[in-house]
């Protein structure tokens, strides 16, 4: 039963809308502003008198947005109302959550990573102002306005009820705690969580983490009904810790034509990204400041498409348009090209694998057995180089303390391993080269290639590319060779690799990924390189005024009356 109905007046002013939504301490109203134009905004109110949870989510909020946050929901004002504390909100549009159920289960790929570089953005604020959120969810990002397009509008941090500071007034971070408690949502809940040890900004980034996975894949493998009680626990438990040393499990696979065929991934095109995410994040330590713009780089190596089993894959020029049709954007604020999938190249919405409905928990998700719906084999190569399976029956990774019998060792995640450079061992050449022959007649025209010169450049590129070193030379000769821009030539070295790995060439669809990988990571690191250049440039500028200000300075002072003006001359004699 809401606390009030329609038209209902709270303190003579908000007059009530209709009901957003309610969580366990508080329910949130939108609201006209009376006394002001009747303008909305959100209000959210305790819904018991005796947990002041809405007054302590004011208060962080409050402190908050001194830092004026772009991405962390706005409070205006707060007050009492029948010894209910309550604050007003601007008023966002729906959640994450809602989002993805309006679109049938899935959003397009460019929606995809700039929700979640939004994410991550607003995360990175409220660390920046000393909290860590410690529920991050998807129903705990909101759109802002233009409310109807997930692509447009800013998807803003809402719900701190569960935050709190983890700096001191000095800046320091507190010291980790010991006496702590589980917090959070189980299927988000990073593995300290589980394990009720102290939150820091690591486990934000991990929930942030599982957030993205869930949106890219439509689910995540501890994602069920059966898993929501907190018995489960244990079993989300298992399968994180598991994904964690093998991130193919958090993608969804099939086993391969024939039987007991190799086990393929479903989009391997994920991997190279997923992998990098996972391994940086599970080097954190819960003291460490997060490298946000390492995760802003590994969203970016995305791709901009995803096949789906039995739909029409990506044709040619589908990852090409899209790379080089609309190039994400960290800082969010660029308009993207906006296209649902269902609306895009016939793939259909809802379709039977989309999102899946695993019929036992593990089935489908990384190398699990299992029954899988038929695919066709042409589209789902198989894994290059997979791990070997758990054996049947394999007992499951140790449980940190706290979550089971204490073992001696807190969780431990592999160290942070930077990017491989890639091997490309199983490419035709001629694939390669007829692939880019035909990459370079789409963009540049029939006659490209045609020169001899050119085709002696795509000769080295394809040696480079036989050799592994989708990297420097690769980018110089791609560059050189279509007197491109560096971006145009990530763009169509990507969309030879992903033809490759569709259509001609399945077998090398994994080292295909692991090469788009390593394209990200030359992209990622060029960035590095510009930044660093750019923050010496400013740095040995700010120096030099600095040494102009201090030579002014003691000029002045040598001179007499210290650079003032000397006092004027007594007038006469
Ligand atoms: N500013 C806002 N504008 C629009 N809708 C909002 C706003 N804040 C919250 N909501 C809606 O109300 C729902 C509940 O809000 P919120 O998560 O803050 O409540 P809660 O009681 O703290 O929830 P929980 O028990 O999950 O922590 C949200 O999922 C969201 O859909």
């Amino acid at each position: 039963m809401p606390l009030f109905g329609k038209g209902f007046r709270v303190e003579d002013r908000w007059f009530i809308v209709k009901k957003l939504g309610e969580g366990q301490f508080a329910e949130v109203y939108e609201v006209k502003d009376t006394l002001d134009g009747d303008k909305r905004y959100a209000l959210k109110i305790e819904r018991r008198r005796d947990v002041r949870s809405v007054k302590q989510e004011f208060k962080v909020l409050k402190k908050i947005q001194e830092r004026q946050p772009s991405l962390v929901c706005q409070v205006h004002a707060c007050g009492t109302f029948e010894d209910r504390f309550y604050m007003i909100m601007e008023l966002l549009g729906n959640n994450v959550a809602e989002a993805r159920k309006a679109a049938g289960g899935r959003l397009d790929l460019a929606t995809v990573r700039r929700l979640a570089s939004c994410m991550l953005r607003g995360l990175e604020e409220v660390h920046a102002a000393g909290f860590v959120h410690r529920d991050v969810k998807p129903a705990n990002f909101a759109v802002g306005p233009p409310f109807a397009d997930p692509l447009t509008g800013s998807w803003k941090v809402i719900d701190f009820g569960l935050a709190r500071r983890y700096l001191d007034d000095a800046g320091d971070v507190l010291p980790e705690r010991t006496d702590t408690s589980f917090r959070g949502s189980t299927t988000y809940a990073s593995i300290y969580a589980h394990a009720e040890q102290d939150l820091g900004r690591r486990d934000d980034l991990w929930s942030w983490l599982y957030c993205t996975i869930e949106l890219l894949e439509g689910t995540l493998p501890w994602r069920s009904d059966a898993n929501k009680d907190t018995e489960s626990r244990e079993a989300v438990l298992r399968l994180k810790q598991a994904a964690i040393q093998d991130p193919c499990r958090y993608l969804r696979a099939a086993p391969g034509p024939g039987p007991g065929g190799a086990p393929q991934l479903l989009q391997p095109l994920l991997l190279g990204p997923v992998t990098q995410m996972n391994a940086y994040i599970a080097s954190l330590g819960f003291m460490d400041a997060p490298d946000y713009s390492y995760l802003y780089s590994c969203l970016a190596t995305l791709p901009d498409d995803l096949m789906l089993p039995g739909a029409p894959g990506p044709g040619p020029g589908s990852l090409a348009a899209g790379a080089g049709g609309h190039m994400w954007d960290p800082a969010y604020g660029q308009q993207q090209q906006h296209v649902m999938y269902g609306a895009h190249q016939g793939y259909p919405v809802g379709h039977s694998y989309w999102p899946p409905a695993p019929a036992q928990p593990r089935t489908g998700w990384g190398y699990g057995g299992g029954p899988q719906p038929p695919l066709d084999p042409a589209r789902s190569p198989p894994l290059d180089t997979p791990a070997s399976p758990p054996p049947e029956g394999a007992d499951p990774p140790p449980l940190p303390p706290g979550a089971g019998p204490p073992p001696e060792q807190p969780p431990q995640p592999p160290p942070f391993q930077p990017p491989q450079p890639s091997t490309v061992p199983d490419v035709a050449p001629e694939v390669v080269e007829a692939m880019l022959a035909e990459a370079l007649a789409e963009r540049c025209g029939p006659d490209a290639c045609r020169e001899g010169a050119q085709e002696a450049e795509v000769a080295e590129y394809v040696e480079l590319v036989k050799q592994g070193h989708v990297s420097d030379e690769a980018q110089d000769v791609a560059v050189r060779l279509m007197g491109l821009e560096p971006l145009e030539a990530l763009s169509t070295i990507a969309f030879v690799l992903d033809t490759l790995a569709t259509h001609a060439h399945p077998p090398s669809a994994n080292t295909a990924a692991a090469a788009l990988a390593a394209v990200g990571a030359f992209a990622q690191g060029a960035a590095r390189r510009a930044m660093g250049r750019y923050c010496r440039a400013v740095a040995a500028q700010h120096q030099q005024q600095q040494q102009q200000q201090q030579q002014q300075q003691q000029t002045a002072a040598q001179q007499p009356f210290g650079g003032a003006q000397p006092p004027p001359r007594p007038m006469g004699r």
